[in-house]
């Protein structure tokens, strides 16, 4: 079990359209209203959802914090370069640490397709010691292809297109968990987000610290 002083910084990730940021977000949802009803503090606003004064928990889109030159690149049609993205990793491994001092859960959505993009990121919010009282998960959704890549093509108004999933696809390399510590695929199929939200806090819930 996590031990209740450990803050825990939790990264969803897998390729554009497989669900980070609705997981992400549902997932911050579920943990603030766990922590208020342990508490007992029932302050919620009209949609039900934790006020600003209960909340333990964060999250972080990822996809706010890419350099104006990134967004661009992608709604060009141009799949990124691991040069494009070391600083934005960087970045947010940094603020969801300084987050981390503020909120017992910090939920960060990042692709972090590639193993040396997960490296980074926990070397960045370590620093030289894992022993910091910060606990990092990470979980990369993953679904098939087509059912993506249908989703993506419904989905309105974002600068990734469905045209390039391949790329994202190319660049994924699922994790083995044996091999790194808290990292864990989760098969999506078609669970609802509910499901997969679930798995993952089971996850996390059997998980040794
Ligand atoms: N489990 C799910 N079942 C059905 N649709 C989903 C599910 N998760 C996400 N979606 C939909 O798929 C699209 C992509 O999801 P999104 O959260 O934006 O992915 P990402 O942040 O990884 O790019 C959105 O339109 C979203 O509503
Ligand atoms: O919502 C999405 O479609 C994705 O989140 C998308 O924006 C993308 O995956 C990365 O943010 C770009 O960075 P990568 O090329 O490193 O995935």
């Amino acid at each position: 079990m996590v031990q209740q002083s450990t803050h825990r910084i939790i990264f969803v990730g897998g390729t554009a359209g497989c669900g980070k940021s609705t997981i992400g977000e549902l997932l911050t949802e579920t943990l603030n209203s766990q922590a208020s009803s342990i508490s007992g503090d029932d302050n919620k606003d009209k949609a039900g959802k934790s006020t600003d004064s209960t909340k333990t928990s964060v999250f972080i889109e990822g996809d706010k914090y890419h350099p104006q030159a990134n967004i661009e690149k992608m709604a060009h049609g141009i799949p990124l370069h691991d040069d494009d993205r070391w600083g934005w990793l960087e970045n947010l491994g940094n603020l969801a640490r300084q987050e981390s001092t503020k909120y017992q859960n910090v939920i960060v959505s990042c692709s972090m397709l590639k193993l040396a993009y997960r490296d980074l990121l926990r070397k960045t919010i370590h620093g030289g010691s894992e022993d910091d009282g910060v606990e990092v998960f990470m979980f990369l959704l993953y679904n098939d292809y087509q059912v993506i890549y249908d989703r993506m093509t419904k989905r309105e108004g974002h600068f990734m297109k469905a045209e390039m999933l391949k790329s994202q696809f190319t660049d994924l390399e699922l994790p083995d968990v044996t091999k790194e510590h808290n990292c864990f695929k989760v098969d999506c199929n078609e669970d609802s987000p509910d499901v997969i939200t679930s798995k993952v806090l089971k996850i996390m819930e059997s998980s040794t610290y």
